[in-house]
């Protein structure tokens, strides 16, 4: 089987990359192929269609993606609504015309409505309106997953999406301004730490609870998503399923994880809210019922995954891609 794993160097691609790298160590028989950004610019259709037509992967998990927070995604709506409904439409469309027949692309719990029933479940897409702060980049990623629907429903090919919660660990963006708030505040209470500040700022009111899954349960999600028979896929559907939640079912405040940051980098002093910086949705848990059904639960608590993504920052700060 040949692999295609599109965003190789990103959080998640790489942890996915890393796990079929260990099975094929193991002596599976699996070709891995990978592009960087600058080798394969996924907003190019003409590009994306020679490699495709060229390498005629079997398997194409689609992690590469236009990511950011929420000061990103509402600071660059343009280029986060552009450059994802791009990728996703020359990944999705190009695999197709070159006639594989499995891919994988990996979409987000933003694409719920913002006042939907909590645990959210997979069938309340598409049935409110949207978080403003993430909306453009909410509405590629729901174009994703209807992108994957249309061509399975119209050429019977198998074309699955999963559902991340907000992801943190190894190779996570470290950037101040333009991370997740995970990684964001493990920079910033490190950096007080070490230069004895008396206070760390958060963003918002510290009150929005979300939910926080680690990278390496979520690559092993992603494949056990993607090898599921399809029977058994489609057994669990009303009438087909289109997407699957992948989280850990539990959430803790901003202000929680703050503290839990602060314990973990040794920062003693004030924590402080900014509230001229926006909260975006209060709550966004995922119901992961359907998943665990299946019988793939997350395994990676919070304090564990933090305290090694803290190390992990620890080892690699001097050369951040970014
Ligand atoms: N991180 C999170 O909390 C969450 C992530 N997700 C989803 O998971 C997936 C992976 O995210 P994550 O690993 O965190 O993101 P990263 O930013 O870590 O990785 C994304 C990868 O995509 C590559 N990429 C972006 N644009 C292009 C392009 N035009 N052509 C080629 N490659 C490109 C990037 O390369 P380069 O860096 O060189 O630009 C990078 O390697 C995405 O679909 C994201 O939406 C969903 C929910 C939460
Ligand atoms: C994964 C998900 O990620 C994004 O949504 P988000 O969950 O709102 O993302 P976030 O991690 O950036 O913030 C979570 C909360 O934390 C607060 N917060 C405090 N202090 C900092 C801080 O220093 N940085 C950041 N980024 N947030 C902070 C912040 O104000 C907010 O209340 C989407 O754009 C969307 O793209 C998406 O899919």
């Amino acid at each position: 089987m040949k692999y295609y794993v599109a965003g190789h160097r990103g959080m998640v691609g790489s942890a996915i990359l890393r796990r079929l790298q260990a099975r094929k160590d193991a002596g599976e028989v699996i070709e891995l192929i990978t592009r960087t950004h600058s080798e394969l610019d996924l907003t190019s259709q003409a590009a994306v269609r020679d490699f495709m037509q060229a390498e005629q992967p079997d398997v194409v998990i689609l992690a590469a993606a236009k990511v950011g927070g929420i000061m990103a995604n509402n600071t660059y709506p343009a280029e986060f609504i552009y450059e994802n409904l791009m990728i996703e439409c020359n990944v999705i469309h190009q695999a197709f015309a070159a006639g594989v027949k499995t891919l994988l692309q990996l979409g987000s719990s933003c694409i719920y409505p913002k006042a939907v029933p909590q645990p959210m479940k997979e069938d309340a897409l598409l049935t409110g309106t949207l978080e403003p702060t993430n909306e453009p980049y909410a509405v590629a990623k729901i174009a994703g997953i209807k992108l994957c629907e249309s061509y399975n429903r119209q050429y019977g090919v198998d074309y699955r999406s999963v559902m991340p919660t907000n992801l943190y660990g190894p190779g996570d963006n470290f950037h101040p301004e333009n991370s997740h708030v995970l990684p964001a505040l493990i920079r910033r209470f490190h950096e007080a730490a070490q230069n004895g500040t008396e206070e760390v700022v958060i963003w918002g009111s510290g009150k929005p609870m979300r939910e926080f899954l680690h990278v390496d349960d979520m690559a092993e999600a992603s494949l056990f998503v993607l090898e599921l028979d399809k029977p058994t896929y489609e057994a669990n559907t009303e009438p087909m399923l289109s997407h699957i939640n992948v989280g850990t079912g539990t959430d803790v405040s901003i202000m929680e994880l703050a503290q839990m940051v602060a314990r973990v980098t040794g920062f003693a002093g004030k924590i402080s809210n900014d509230p001229t910086k926006p909260d975006g949705t209060m709550k966004k848990l995922m119901d992961v019922s359907r998943l665990a059904d299946m019988g793939w639960r997350a395994r990676v608590d919070l304090e564990t995954g933090l305290a090694e993504t803290y190390q992990w920052f620890l080892d690699n700060q001097d050369h951040f891609r970014r």
